[in-house]
């Protein structure tokens, strides 16, 4: 007899193993990443989500906090072919359900060909079908979770040091930000100003930026309200840089458009070419929203497999952003010169403005 149950919204109730008890409901997407289990568990754009992983074993190497890109575990709750006690264990202590022995070949077949869907999931000696039938019925769509941003920013401002000797100030809007793109900066020597992700003009005012940042994050970039009237406030006055929903803030802030996709990007070998060196590196992504209209902003780089937009540039308001993870964490090293280009523009603009 099963004790796990996992509902789709296509009406599909698979059995599985609990290996963290409990209920609870998500968008179903997957990752292909056959590493970095834990950076993907603690990466906050996860929050709202139930995270398939179509490797098909799942914490051969542990669980060590140091890899962790934030605090908690952030999806709401995790599928594998087979899961380590390593990994069940830490799930079952954050409460987070877990299930595994199900076929995740058919879940990610499935959200291929339908879409990132609804999912409910039962796990524990009482799980039956009808639980996660049930969960499943109540799970809204990511648009409808207005204010997920609180449920993965910081409150109150926070500081992280870079080295001595480099003068370089980020506004880093914390819209779920992973700790690897706040150290991919401090490792540089910029000093980064995590703030709220509804912080006012005011606030970032205060820090006096040379560069204003939006981070990755959860859910619908359209209802980041704050942080795109925060963008259209100090474009063209500071230089502005995104990574994923961080790219999609600024576009639509400045005019463009953003789009949810069918399953969105989701693994760590995801090509991407620079239009300009027509070089092609390899990326880690996890989105499901897409840039549309580009507004003022000029594509420098596009997926290869779809041609939707990777990268997006402004000379004129010194703008430059990626809709992929630079920072890795997991997955390859490819584009961490993206944080070299964000330093220089940061003190690029700051000598023009000086002339
Ligand atoms: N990794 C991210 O920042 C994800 C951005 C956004 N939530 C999306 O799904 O498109």
């Amino acid at each position: 007899m099963s004790d796990a149950y996992i509902a789709l919204a296509d009406g599909r109730v698979l059995e599985a193993r609990a290996r963290a008890p409990g209920r609870t409901r998500g968008e179903l997407v997957f990752t292909t990443a056959y590493t970095g289990y834990e950076e993907s568990l603690t990466d906050p754009s996860y929050a709202e989500q139930i995270l398939t992983f179509s490797y098909p074993l799942i914490g051969n190497y542990g669980v060590r906090s140091e890899r962790f890109e934030s605090e908690s575990v952030q999806p709401r709750a995790a599928i594998a072919r087979e899961l380590t006690d390593d990994v069940a264990d830490w799930l079952a202590g954050e409460d987070v359900p877990a299930v595994d022995h199900v076929d995740t070949r058919e879940i990610v077949t499935t959200v291929r060909e339908e879409g990132a869907m609804a999912c409910g999931i039962a796990a524990g000696p009482d799980a039956t079908a009808e639980d996660a039938v049930a969960e499943m019925e109540a799970c809204k769509p990511m648009s409808d979770h207005v204010d997920i941003g609180a449920q993965v920013s910081v409150t109150e401002p926070t500081v992280h040091e870079g080295a001595d000797g480099v003068d370089v100030d980020v506004a880093l809007l914390d819209c779920g930000a992973k700790g690897s793109i706040i150290s991919s900066l401090t490792d540089r020597g910029a000093d980064v100003h995590v703030l709220p992700y509804d912080a006012t003009p005011e606030d970032v005012a205060a820090v006096e930026p040379d560069v204003l940042f939006v981070s990755n994050g959860p859910g619908d970039p359209e209802n980041f309200v704050a942080a795109q009237e925060v963008v259209d406030e100090f474009a063209g006055e500071v230089p502005l840089a995104g990574i994923c929903l961080g790219q999609q803030v600024i576009t639509s802030a400045l005019g463009g458009s953003t789009e949810k996709m069918a399953f969105g990007h989701r693994g760590v070998n995801q090509p991407v070419k620079d239009l300009r060196t027509d070089k092609v590196v390899m990326t880690t992504q996890n989105h499901g929203y897409t840039v549309d209209d580009t507004g003022p902003l000029e594509v420098t780089q596009v997926n290869v497999n779809d041609d939707t937009v990777e990268g997006l540039d402004s000379d004129e308001l010194d703008v430059i952003t990626r809709q992929y993870h630079p920072e890795a964490n997991p997955g390859p090293h490819d584009s961490l010169g993206f944080f070299d280009e964000v330093l220089d523009l940061a003190t690029s603009s700051r000598r023009v403005a000086a002339d």
